[in-house]
């Protein structure tokens, strides 16, 4: 089967965990930065979450390096454009790409600078590429809450013109979600959809209050809803789609192996399921690789696969018009 050729669509993938290791080196020399090396397959391995992993901070560490050319405007709409750029090559029709404004802040951006530089990005790569996307704005659970509601702010200007959604992300501790939930009520009444990256790292009761306390409509990953039968419950019964990122969650340890991932029980049992890259750099994948490994891995049929296409469609923070245009590429 050619994965390449199928239409793909991804619904959880990082801007900061997505920059070509080459535009690394091109920004760092234009910014007078320096870094470890010059030479791209250094820079690479670098940026490379190792298999050696022992956990989800230490898949995290490996942002630093990406985050510090991403400081200015020209650099994040260039990354930006590389990315729908990148997964529009590889027919990727629809990609919802998530970062976290705050992280941005370095050298003086103001947050509608940062979002609007994302936005420009992408709305560039839309006109010369058979690719849409959206922006997903996330908040890192480490980091001091006072800034939350003036992302959220800043985001509302681009909402339904870009920008679609607010998310949590980075380290997570059981019971993170009670301390968001005035944010993540905010970030609703202002018309943000919701998704919450939990289940990852921490345990089912965060997928179950993401969802109880804090209205995601998606969870980021949610593995560990297997083992905890509130929250699968919750997860099925709600119609919630888990964004399950397969490579990553390898790397970080959610799963001991793909072989061992739940991506195919639960497809089978009837919770949504869609297939997601994370990070095309750090976890060193593409949509291509994602489709290949979990159709090989369990034996997805084509008409399985179009059956989570068919999901990412469904949950998609996208139009209507845009969810019309991707159900024509379905058989
Ligand atoms: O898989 C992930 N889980 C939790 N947080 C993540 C993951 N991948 C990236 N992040 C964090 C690190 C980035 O700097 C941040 C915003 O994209 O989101
Ligand atoms: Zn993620």
């Amino acid at each position: 089967m050619n994965h390449f050729d199928l239409p793909k669509i991804d619904l959880h993938c990082h801007l900061d965990g997505s920059v070509r290791p080459q535009t690394i080196i091109d920004l760092a020399r234009r910014q007078q930065l320096s870094l470890p090396s010059e030479d791209v397959e250094q820079i690479k391995s670098l940026m490379i979450a190792p298999e050696t992993c022992q956990n989800l901070d230490q898949y995290l560490s490996r942002f630093d390096l990406p985050l510090s050319v991403m400081q200015t405007e020209e650099a994040i709409e260039r990354i930006s454009f590389e990315l729908f750029e990148d997964a529009a090559l590889e027919n990727v029709k629809y990609l919802e790409v998530r970062f976290g404004p705050l992280l941005h802040m370095q050298k003086g951006l103001e947050l509608e600078q940062i979002i609007g530089s994302a936005v420009r990005g992408m709305q560039r790569a839309e006109q010369q590429y058979d690719i849409r996307g959206n922006y997903i704005l996330s908040i890192l659970r480490t980091m001091p809450k006072d800034r939350i509601n003036d992302v959220i702010d800043a985001g509302t200007r681009y909402l339904g013109k870009g920008v679609v959604a607010f998310d949590l992300a980075g380290s997570e501790r059981s019971g993170f979600c009670h301390e968001f939930i005035p944010y993540a009520q905010y970030a609703r009444d202002k018309g943000f959809r919701v998704t919450i990256h939990a289940g990852e790292q921490g345990d089912g009761q965060n997928v179950h209050d993401a969802v109880a306390l804090l209205g995601a409509e998606r969870i980021g990953h949610g593995i560990h809803i297997k083992g905890h039968p509130d929250a699968y419950h919750l997860v099925k019964e709600q119609s919630v789609a888990l964004e399950t990122c397969p490579s990553s969650n390898v790397q970080t340890k959610a799963v001991t192996s793909l072989a061992t991932h739940p991506v195919k029980a639960f497809h089978k049992d009837g919770v949504l399921i869609t297939i997601n890259t994370d990070n095309r750099t750090v976890s060193n994948t593409t949509m291509t690789d994602e489709v290949r490994k979990v159709m090989a891995e369990f034996g997805l049929t084509l008409e399985e696969y179009f059956e989570i296409y068919r999901v990412s469609v469904d949950n998609a923070f996208a139009s209507d018009q845009v969810k019309t245009e991707l159900l024509r590429h379905l058989p």
